[in-house]
């Protein structure tokens, strides 16, 4: 059985909607930042602060091209992964990417008391969202579905998710 994988913006719901997605189907799920800090044996801010993103994508990259040969995973992406071209044909692979989206009002109010995303530690992070926003527009465009979190609950979000695999993929659950 395919892989499901989310992807999208930080902080509209990939890893909460994955997890409770994968509990539902029975699937094995994988986070890549828990996957990633699990590696290296540093956290996502530790490996920005004393690598640099270049080590954080490339770590991306080498964990996604390990996972494209496993099926019947729920797997959820940090929201930079789509960003590399190379990452998108792994991801496609075995696996159907469906995308959340939230706007980013919310996605500020989702994340404002959390420090554990590097990219939005340093300044206003409103207005570091809305920037990373406009630069990624069109980049979770790859996915063959999208649902609009911003005014659902976590279980409205994976509902949704589940009755478009059911109706698409005739998968029971
Ligand atoms: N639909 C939702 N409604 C309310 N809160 C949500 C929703 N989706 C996610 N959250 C909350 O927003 C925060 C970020 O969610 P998370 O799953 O970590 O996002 P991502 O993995 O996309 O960055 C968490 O505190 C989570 O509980
Ligand atoms: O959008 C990004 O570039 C990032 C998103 C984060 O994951 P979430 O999307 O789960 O927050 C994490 O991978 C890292 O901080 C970079
Ligand atoms: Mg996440």
């Amino acid at each position: 059985m395919f892989n499901i994988v989310m992807i999208g913006f930080m902080g509209t719901g990939k890893t909460v909607v994955g997890r409770r997605l994968a509990a539902l189907l029975k699937k094995r799920f994988i986070d890549t930042d828990t996957e990633i800090e699990r590696i290296t044996e540093k956290t996502i801010v530790q490996i920005f602060a004393q690598d640099g993103a270049v080590r954080f994508r490339s770590e991306e990259s080498l964990l996604v091209k390990k996972l494209e040969d496993q099926d019947n995973l729920v797997i959820s992406t940090g929201g930079g992964i789509v960003l590399n071209p190379e990452n998108v044909v792994s991801l496609k692979k075995n696996g159907i990417l469906i995308a959340l989206n939230a706007p980013p009002e919310v996605i500020y109010q989702r994340v404002r008391h959390k420090r554990s995303r590097p990219l939005l530690n340093k300044g206003d992070a409103l207005i570091k969202i809305k920037e990373l926003f406009a630069e990624r527009e069109y980049a979770y465009d790859v996915a063959e579905y999208r649902v609009e979190t911003g005014d659902k609950q976590v279980d409205e979000v994976v509902q949704e998710i589940i009755l478009y695999l059911k109706n698409k993929y005739n998968m029971r659950i």
